[in-house]
């Protein structure tokens, strides 16, 4: 069975997005999804995204990272989609219901609000997410922010001088995380921020949306800055607005790459 995909990014934060609202697609499996996913053997992403009908929203964005994993929360995906479908929508989401449209830069998508308790990040215990009282070697003293998906935020004085590549997996499998976690390293400087995210199921990516927007609502908590606020990764700039007890909005690119189509027999 020949499957139609469509190739995009969010500032690199890339996906093979296939559209199910109005043809079935065979069951997707965790395996189908690496072997898509792979660099080397399959088409590559970071992120497999599927659009399906939904009765609660004009659709559904069901999210698969690169190991496989379903989860809950994409921003540069929900641009994307912004994008693919052309025009404002609703989309449900595993982390509730986000609302798209299309701006000047992009896409706008209202996040809606971040949870702070230690069980809606999850955390397997409870302590104060605003400052954790732990550490990973020179990582210390993080907050938590769930927007969709769970975050933990480090600021730090020198981004550079951080192994995210090694810390990264060491922190995002800790037993602390009951769910894993995206781990944000941030270094804020002249009112923005710079951020790199090791991301839970995938790994380093060169933006991440949900990342740039717990790392925002952290650093605004603390009064590290202003809203709103740019947030520099390495594939580009977001802007983040946020207030106390309001939704989060994101506001930024989307991409479309390439349109392929792929034999669903090669990878099933
Ligand atoms: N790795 C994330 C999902 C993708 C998030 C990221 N690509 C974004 O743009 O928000 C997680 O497991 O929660």
């Amino acid at each position: 069975m020949r499957i139609p995909f469509t190739k995009m990014h969010g500032l690199g934060n890339d996906f093979i997005m296939l559209d199910a609202r109005e043809q079935d697609l065979p069951d997707l499996t965790a395996a189908t999804v690496a072997a898509l996913a792979d660099r080397h053997t399959g088409i590559g992403c970071d992120q497999l995204i599927v659009l399906e009908p939904s009765n609660r929203a004009d659709f559904r964005m069901r999210i698969y990272n690169s190991d496989g994993g379903e989860v809950e929360a994409c921003g540069n995906a929900s641009r994307a989609a912004a994008l693919l479908h052309g025009r404002a929508a609703a989309v449900e989401t595993g982390g509730g219901i986000i609302n798209i449209s299309r701006s000047e830069s992009g896409a706008r998508v209202d996040m809606g609000q971040p949870r702070f308790e230690w069980d809606a990040i999850p955390i397997d215990y409870a302590m104060d997410t605003l400052h954790l009282p732990v550490s990973w070697e020179g990582l210390t003293d993080p907050s938590a922010v769930n927007v969709g998906n769970p975050h933990v935020i480090f600021f730090v004085d020198d981004l550079a001088a951080i192994d995210l590549a090694r810390l990264g997996p060491v922190i995002e499998t800790d037993p602390l995380f009951p769910q894993r976690v995206n781990v944000n390293v941030a270094q804020v400087s002249g009112g923005a921020i710079n951020l790199r995210v090791w991301e839970r199921g995938a790994g380093l990516t060169r933006a991440c949306g949900t990342g740039a927007c717990a790392t925002a609502v952290a650093a605004l908590r603390r009064g590290l800055v202003q809203s709103p606020v740019k947030v520099t990764l390495p594939g580009g700039t977001l802007t983040i607005e946020w207030s106390e007890g309001q939704s989060i909005i994101m506001e930024g690119p989307a991409t479309e790459s390439y349109r392929g189509t792929f034999e669903w027999s090669d990878y099933a």
